[in-house]
C-alpha cells in the first residue's frame, strides 16, 4: 500500500492508497504532530510498502518527520522537490525553488485535470491563488492569510475580542450583521475572504483571457460561497504529488 502525506503548516494530511486497480483509498486522516501521526499509521490494518511526501515545513522539521516515518514503518520516503517543469506546467517564479511545494503540486494536479487556463485556490493556513495559462505557463500567484489567521490576529491584538471555538463555528452559519462579538468577527473575516476570492477570480479572467477553470482545495474549502461554478478538489495536492513522485 502507498502512504501519501501533505505536511502543511498547521496539519499533516495523510492517506493510504491501494496501488492496484483504481487506487482506492483505504484510510486517511489529519494529524498535528509526528507522534500522533505515527500512532495512527502503526494501528492501520494494512502494510505500507511505499511512501511519498510533500512538506512546506522547515528542512529540519521535514527531515525529522521523514526519518521517523522511515524508521517506524520501515519504508523509503520519497519527497517532492522543486522543479522548473512538471506535468506540462512551467513554474512562473523568478526563483522556482521559492514557490511553495504544496502550491506547485496543486498547480500540476489542476493542469492535469483541465489542460487549459485555470486558477488554483488553496484555502489553508494561508489562502493561495495561482494562475496557469492554456499552455501550462504558471503566471505566478498570491499569498494571503487564511480564515484562522485572520480571526486569530484580531483576537491577539485586542483585549475584548474573546470567544471560543464553538461560538466561532456557530457564528459561521450565516453572514447577517453580527449581533455578538463572535458573529461580528467571524462573519467580517468570512466576508473579507469571499470578496477576496471573487476579486481574484475576476482578475484571473483578465490575466488569462476568457473564463478559466477555477479549482479550489484546502481544509477551509467549506467556507467558500457558491457564487459561481468552481471545481472543489480536496486532493489536488495529492494529485500533483503522484505526478512528482511516481512509484
Ligand atoms: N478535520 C479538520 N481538522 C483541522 N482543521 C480542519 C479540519 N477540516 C477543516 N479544517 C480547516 O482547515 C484549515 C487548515 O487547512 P489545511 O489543512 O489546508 O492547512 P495547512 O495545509 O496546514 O495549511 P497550509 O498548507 O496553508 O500551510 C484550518 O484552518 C481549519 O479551519
Ligand atoms: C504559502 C504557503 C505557506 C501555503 O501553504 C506555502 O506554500 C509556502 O510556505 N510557500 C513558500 C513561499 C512561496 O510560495 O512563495
Ligand atoms: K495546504
Amino acid at each position: 500500500m502507498i502512504l501519501e502525506l501533505d505536511c502543511g503548516n498547521s496539519f499533516i494530511k495523510w492517506r493510504v492508497l491501494d496501488p492496484i486497480g483504481q487506487g482506492s483509498i483505504l484510510g486517511s486522516g489529519i494529524a498535528t504532530e509526528a507522534d500522533g501521526l505515527l500512532v495512527e499509521l502503526l494501528s492501520l490494518p494494512v502494510t505500507i510498502s511505499k511512501c511519498r511526501l510533500v512538506s512546506v515545513r522547515s528542512d529540519s522539521e521535514t527531515a525529522l518527520l521523514v526519518g521517523a516515518i522511515a524508521r517506524s514503518l520501515g519504508v523509503e520516503v520519497l519527497c517532492a522537490a522543486a522543479s522548473e517543469k512538471l506535468g506540462g506546467v512551467t513554474n512562473g517564479y523568478k526563483d522556482f525553488q521559492r514557490l511553495g511545494l504544496d502550491r506547485w503540486l496543486a498547480i500540476v494536479g489542476a493542469y492535469q485535470l483541465c489542460r487549459g487556463p485555470c486558477v488554483v485556490i488553496d484555502l489553508g493556513t494561508a489562502v493561495t491563488v495561482d494562475l496557469i495559462d492554456e499552455g501550462g505557463q504558471h503566471l505566478g500567484g498570491y499569498i494571503a492569510p487564511g480564515m484562522s489567521l485572520l480571526t486569530a490576529q484580531l483576537r491577539t491584538h485586542t483585549k475584548r475580542i474573546l470567544y471560543d471555538e464553538q461560538e466561532a463555528k456557530a457564528a459561521l452559519s450565516d453572514v447577517a450583521p453580527g449581533r455578538s462579538t463572535s458573529e461580528a468577527v467571524e462573519r467580517g473575516c468570512l466576508k473579507m475572504l469571499h470578496s477576496y476570492i471573487e476579486s481574484q477570480i475576476d482578475s484571473a479572467a483578465h490575466y488569462l483571457g476568457g473564463q478559466p477553470e477555477v479549482f479550489v482545495t484546502g481544509g477551509d474549502v467549506s467556507l467558500l460561497a457558491e457564487r459561481r461554478p468552481v471545481k472543489k478538489v480536496p486532493d489536488l495536492v495529492f494529485k500533483g504529488l503522484a505526478i512528482a513522485c511516481p512509484l
